[in-house]
């Protein structure tokens, strides 16, 4: 054979070889997924991806309690990525710091609260409190969702001062109604939140409530808050049910600098994406991880046995810290069923009202905290990512009277 045909031969080799392993290489895309793990999923879990949004949607009806046992075992691939903020995108947001934002904010819910706050020192004020005033001054706070037992409270305490101490120069009015709505909020109650590393691990913040009452927002804002104190954040996109939720979250934490743990697959195992963010968060030693989670309380043996699973799943590695219930402050007695559900479920640690931008009914913070006995520990008053305050008695009272 000459050499020329051999050469020819040869080269026209190399190029189908090489063009064969291009289109090989460019057809293969991501076929081993990065931080693929294996997981169980009990019976209630929802469909692994492809289901269909239906599927995801709806958990399915009353299955046996998830047991703690046979999380790990069974073989579904849960892709589980650490999304890392992107490196070029836009400078990170510089969020404001959180200390004395109530006050700053204060012109929110003296909009919305105007009626409560004004109301009652009209009435107050008056020259000759009469029954019907009494029945007026109840009926405002009754309105504003203040509940039965506060409200008997209140008005019980405000008669005794009136007829001790007198209620006659607006100012002393003022303080007297300052002083007893104070009480009501229970002022000494202790309102921080778990942010600190402790036994060497990060705290870990799980954050429930029911769809649509703010909680992927407040995980965001909540983000920012501690990034302002300077602290490393993980969050956890444990909300499968809605895949734009993990979205929304990576979005938040973007803004702000940090990692998101998230699941690609529509309706993947919450207490896997759970697992993952706390181990992500104690390899990377951050502050503290938060978790977002699903709410559907259309199925309650659903949530239940969903929330106390994810708990129980974290737990296999570290201590929940906190549990942070999202309530929406406009769903008046709504927010306190949905209260009592959450609170059988998990032991919730503190309270977050949101959308009380949005109401008259401010009262609702005494009735929520009555009712299961945990501090309201932060407020939403807006859309804005900063519109988030930690609570604080005093001068949320300030806000209602001003
Ligand atoms: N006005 C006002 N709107 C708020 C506040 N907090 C949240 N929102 C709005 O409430 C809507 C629902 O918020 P999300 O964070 O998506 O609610 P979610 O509970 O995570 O909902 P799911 O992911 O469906 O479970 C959004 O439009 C928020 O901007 C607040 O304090 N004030």
């Amino acid at each position: 054979m000459p050499i020329e045909l051999i050469l020819t031969i040869v080269v026209a080799v190399v190029v189908v070889l090489g063009l064969g392993i291009g289109v090989a290489f460019l057809l293969r895309g991501r076929k081993t997924k990065p931080g693929t793990y294996p997981t169980t999923r009990d019976e209630n879990d929802p469909p692994a991806g492809g289901a269909g949004a239906s599927a995801t949607e709806a958990p399915p009806e009353a299955a046996p309690p998830a047991g703690t046992d046979g999380v790990e075992t069974d073989a579904v691939e849960t892709e589980v990525p650490v999304e890392e903020p992107e490196v070029e995108a836009v400078p990170l947001d510089v969020p404001e710091p959180a200390l004395g934002r109530l006050a700053r904010l204060r012109a929110r819910l003296v909009k919305s609260n105007n009626a409560l706050g004004k109301g009652l020192l009209r009435l107050l004020s008056q020259d000759r409190i009469d029954e019907d005033v009494w029945d007026e001054i109840e009926e405002t706070l009754l309105l504003a969702d203040l509940g039965t037992d506060a409200t008997m409270e209140l008005v019980d305490n405000l008669r005794e001062r009136v007829t001790v101490e007198g209620l006659r120069e607006p100012e002393k009015v003022r303080a007297i109604l300052r002083e007893e709505l104070i009480k009501l909020l229970a002022p000494e109650l202790d309102r921080s939140i778990a942010s600190d590393r402790r036994e060497g691990r990060p705290a870990v913040v799980m954050v429930v409530g029911v769809n649509g009452v703010g909680k992927t927002t407040t995980i965001g804002k909540m983000a920012r808050v501690l990034v302002a104190e300077d602290k490393d954040v993980l969050l956890g996109a444990a909300d499968t049910f809605r895949a734009a939720a993990a979205e929304q979250l990576a979005t938040w934490g973007a803004r702000v600098g940090v990692p998101t743990v998230r699941s690609d697959v529509d309706g993947a195992d919450p207490a896997s994406v759970a697992f993952e963010a706390v181990k992500a968060g104690m390899e990377q030693e951050v502050d503290v991880v938060m978790v977002d989670t699903a709410g559907r309380l259309q199925n309650k043996v659903g949530l239940m046995d969903e929330l106390g699973k994810i708990k129980r799943v974290i737990e296999k590695q570290a201590t929940v810290d906190e549990v942070l219930l999202v309530l929406d402050a406009t769903t008046g007695q709504n927010g306190l069923n949905q209260a009592k559900v959450f609170a059988e479920v998990v032991d919730i640690t503190g309270i977050v009202l949101t959308k009380l931008d949005g109401t008259a009914k401010g009262g609702i913070v005494v009735a929520i905290q009555r009712q299961l006995g945990v501090p309201v520990k932060l407020v939403g008053l807006g859309e804005g990512a900063d519109d988030l305050a930690p609570f604080e008695a005093g001068d949320f009272v300030d806000a209602l009277l001003d």
